[in-house]
């Protein structure tokens, strides 16, 4: 989700990790565009997820299908010329990405030749990372879909096990060299600078995430301890995980994550707001029970 909400907002598609937590907990009917492109997003990379761990690899299918899913239609590769990358102050044409559907297809055949051959290495990710913007194959999504194949490509080669690393924070901080950095290497066959920063958010991230994952290790041992604790003995391994799964919970997770009735599933999480873990919100006519200290968790970093 964190991932969703900055790579989304490099392109200037921007909600807040409120609405996104609201969205996917309240039932509402009323979710803005911009929250709804970043669970879109959400979704494609959660898909790109799933299709690498059932066949380990990454085709040019799999890519349009991702894009399919984060732009919400089916135009795919481009065919029709006109795509250019302009500067929104000079309106000047900076970069025209290769045109004709055939070719675009082998380029993209290639990326994915080079995704899987040889040793994978983070200087390969930043490499590949400047070739599929460079091919900009997409009428729209390229930004997007190039950086959920970041993560794919670092799940593959066994950086990651899962979609964790929050390499869009440091993009959105640093996006001006980010951008000037891709196009130094189109004119000026500048690699180094681009690498060494992709190297450089790479590194930056990881350790962000790595103190966020401990963070919220010791928030979750904590609320164990406490709910153990207290005289009310409703502790179960699935509540908590379920608080920590859901920072906007209700009365329905519990019921079917525990499979409890809604009396009882109703009186655990009154009773964890009374203890202070969580906080209780009225939205609508919904009760929603929030882990503000994940939240607050959450919010590091960005
Ligand atoms: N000079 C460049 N050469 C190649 N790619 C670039 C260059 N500058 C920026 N990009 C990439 O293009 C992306 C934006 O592309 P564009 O403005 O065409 O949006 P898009 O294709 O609609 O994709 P999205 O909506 O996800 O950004 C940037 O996020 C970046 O990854």
């Amino acid at each position: 989700m964190q991932e969703s909400k900055d790579s989304s907002e490099i392109e200037n598609i921007i909600t807040t990790r409120d609405e996104l937590y609201k969205a996917v907990s309240v039932t509402t009917k009323k979710i803005d565009p911009a929250t709804k492109e970043v669970l879109y997003y959400r979704e494609a990379l959660y898909e790109g997820f799933m299709k690498i761990q059932k066949r380990n690899l990454l085709s040019v299918n799999d890519i349009i299908d991702l894009q399919k899913i984060i732009v919400q239609n089916e135009a795919g590769i481009r065919s029709n010329p006109g795509t250019a990358l302009i500067n929104d102050k000079t309106n000047e044409v900076i970069y025209t990405p290769p045109e004709n559907n055939d070719l675009i297809r082998s380029l993209l055949e290639n990326l994915t030749k080079y995704i899987h051959e040889g040793e994978g290495s983070l200087t390969k990710l930043a490499i590949l990372h400047y070739q599929f913007e460079s091919i900009h194959p997409f009428y729209d999504g390229n930004g997007r879909t190039g950086r959920i194949i970041n993560i794919l490509y670092l799940i593959l080669n066994g950086y990651l096990e899962i979609p964790i690393l929050y390499l869009s924070s440091y993009i959105i901080r640093n996006k001006k060299r980010y951008y000037e950095l891709l196009l130094k290497v189109t004119q000026t066959n500048e690699w180094e600078e681009w690498i060494v920063f992709i190297l450089k958010g790479i590194e930056l991230t990881a350790t962000d995430t790595i103190k966020k994952i401990r963070k919220i290790r010791s928030s979750l041992d904590s609320t164990i301890e406490l709910i153990k604790t207290d005289a009310h003995k409703i502790y179960s391994k699935e509540l908590v995980e379920s608080l920590f799964l859901h920072p906007y919970c209700k009365i329905e997770f519990i019921t079917r994550e525990l499979n409890v009735e809604r009396k009882a599933a109703s009186r655990y999480l009154h009773t964890l707001s009374d203890l202070g873990i969580l906080e209780l919100y009225k939205i609508g006519n919904e009760n929603i029970f929030i882990n503000k200290e994940l939240m607050e968790i959450l919010k590091i970093g960005t």
